[in-house]
């Protein structure tokens, strides 16, 4: 075996009249090879640029006309190397003679896709050897190509499972850490969604892996246009388990923005989950007048068209806050023809008139619960993110609490399980303005296995939803 980073001694070969060898220059045309090509460059806009996978594959596969089965290995290969990053990266590190961060990043990114596919693929060793060296050579020319083969070979001495003995902790000393560098997970999510779960036992490894499966479509039908039952008619897709309002696809159906019913906003693409974390805040009854609604946290709008649709029915409307203006933008849109004014300020003072029946804060998160859609995310996202952002979330639900009247109800939603976020967050503020916290258990009436409350987590597997957090207060 050839130390990896040395050059591996190759026997000389007869030299040919006219050799058939390919240039070696960066400009010459693409390898045949447009799945692999098309999942290496996605792999380096998200590194170099902190593109996200699943904006920048789409858009290649079309530009490139890559269609079929190409396309579908291009998807296996560019989100399944990006979701288990952490660990090809230490395997990668026992297979080079210097750290990584020694290696050409261009190089790395090759290394990775290569050792993805000896790890995680049923792609025979040799082709994902040879087909990783093709692409090294065509974007750096020969002198490393030595040294990727050489990589890769030692990379394909053990299967996934050998690797993880060899590099994980002992389970038996540290089930919480075995766990995160066997499932691809950065210790701090796991920890945070142990804490969440309340176990590091086969629960934890079953959300866990979750992150790995790839989410069907939900679609959400839009109240007083078409019912769940129509749209699932419309569209081939099948009357969604919880929402009543939503359709689930098979996944791999193609893109649900091009279906006429999405086209013609009779539906929305929307996680079940939050369609009835949207829903939930409708539910705790109110005396009196209920009528003014308010969407604080509100872009791209997905629950503000589904809060505008139902307030409507009873006359009322919806205002709709977003900070950033180009947001702001996608409410318009996506409400159009809905009783919806929408506001570009900041939340935490957003200058508003009078006061609201109902208010959903769908604040800023981590995103650790969704997980499943952005590949590169659980690598991405830092520790250090949660302080900062669970100031802010506080700052979000009291300034929603000043906005409701009393009597009023307020929704604290997050796309993360992560305690601080969700329970943390909401005690800092109970704490302070004395609001009443409601069972929401009984707000999601059609979920199973929702735990002892008050609060609802939602998780993809329990219930096939983004993890979804859900509090309900009373002012
Ligand atoms: C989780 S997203 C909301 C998703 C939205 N409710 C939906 O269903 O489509 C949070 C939104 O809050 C916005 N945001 C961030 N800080 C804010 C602030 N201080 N005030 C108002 N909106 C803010 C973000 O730009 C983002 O659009």
């Amino acid at each position: 075996m050839n130390q990896p980073g040395r050059r591996p001694q190759r026997p000389s070969r007869p030299r040919r009249a006219h050799p058939p060898r390919r240039p070696d220059t960066p400009d010459r045309p693409p390898i045949d090879d447009p799945a692999r090509r098309a999942a290496l460059d996605t792999l380096r806009a998200v590194r170099a640029d902190d593109a996200y996978a699943n904006l920048v594959l789409p858009k290649l596969l079309r530009e490139r006309r890559v269609t079929g089965r190409d396309a579908a290995l291009a998807t296996e290969l560019a989100y399944g190397t990006a979701r288990a990053l952490g660990l090809i990266d230490e395997i990668l590190a026992e297979c080079v003679d210097r750290p990584l961060s020694k290696v050409e990043p261009v190089l790395l990114d090759a290394l990775r896709l290569g050792a993805y596919q000896l790890l995680r693929t049923r792609v025979p060793a040799h082709a994902a050897v040879a087909s990783t060296v093709d692409l090294v050579r065509h974007d750096l020319g020969p002198r490393v190509t030595g040294f990727a083969n050489a990589v890769l070979r030692r990379v394909s001495e053990l299967d996934e499972p050998g690797w993880i003995a060899r590099i994980a902790p002992d389970p038996a000393e540290d089930r919480l850490g075995h766990l995160a560098a066997s499932t691809a997970h950065p210790r701090w999510i796991a920890r945070a969604f142990a804490d969440a779960l309340g176990t590091t036992g086969d629960e934890l490894a079953a959300a866990l892996r979750a992150d790995d499966e790839r989410p069907a479509v939900h679609l959400v039908a839009r109240p007083g246009e078409v019912s769940a039952d129509e749209l699932a008619a419309m569209t081939g897709g099948d009357p969604a388990p919880y929402s009543p309002y939503g359709v689930r696809l098979e996944s791999g159906a193609g893109d649900p923005g091009d279906l006429e019913p999405v086209r013609e906003r009779l539906a929305g693409v929307q996680d079940e989950g939050s369609q009835l974390c949207a829903l939930a805040l409708t539910r705790p009854s109110v005396d009196g007048a209920d009528t003014r609604w308010l969407d604080l946290c509100a872009g791209p709008g997905g629950k503000a068209a589904m809060l505008a649709a139902l307030v409507a029915i009873n006359g009322g409307t919806l205002d709709a806050v977003e900070k950033a203006p180009h947001r702001g933008k996608l409410i318009e849109r996506i409400t159009e023809g809905l009783p919806v004014t929408v506001h570009v300020a900041d939340g935490r003072e957003p200058g508003l008139e009078g006061t609201f029946d109902r208010v959903l804060v769908d604040a800023p998160c981590t995103g650790l619960g969704a997980l499943r859609r952005r590949p590169e995310a659980r690598w991405r996202r830092q520790p250090e993110d949660v302080g900062d952002l669970t100031r802010l979330q506080a700052e979000l639900l009291t300034s929603a609490l000043d906005l409701v009247r009393p009597g009023g109800v307020v929704a604290y939603v997050v796309c993360s399980p992560h305690l601080s976020e969700t329970e943390g967050v909401v005690s800092t503020v109970v704490r302070k303005t004395g609001a009443t916290i409601l069972d929401a258990r009984e707000s999601f009436p059609e979920m199973p296995d929702l735990g002892d409350g008050p609060y609802v987590q939602l998780w993809p597997h329990r219930h096939g939803t983004d993890a979804m957090f859900c509090a309900l207060l009373r002012r």
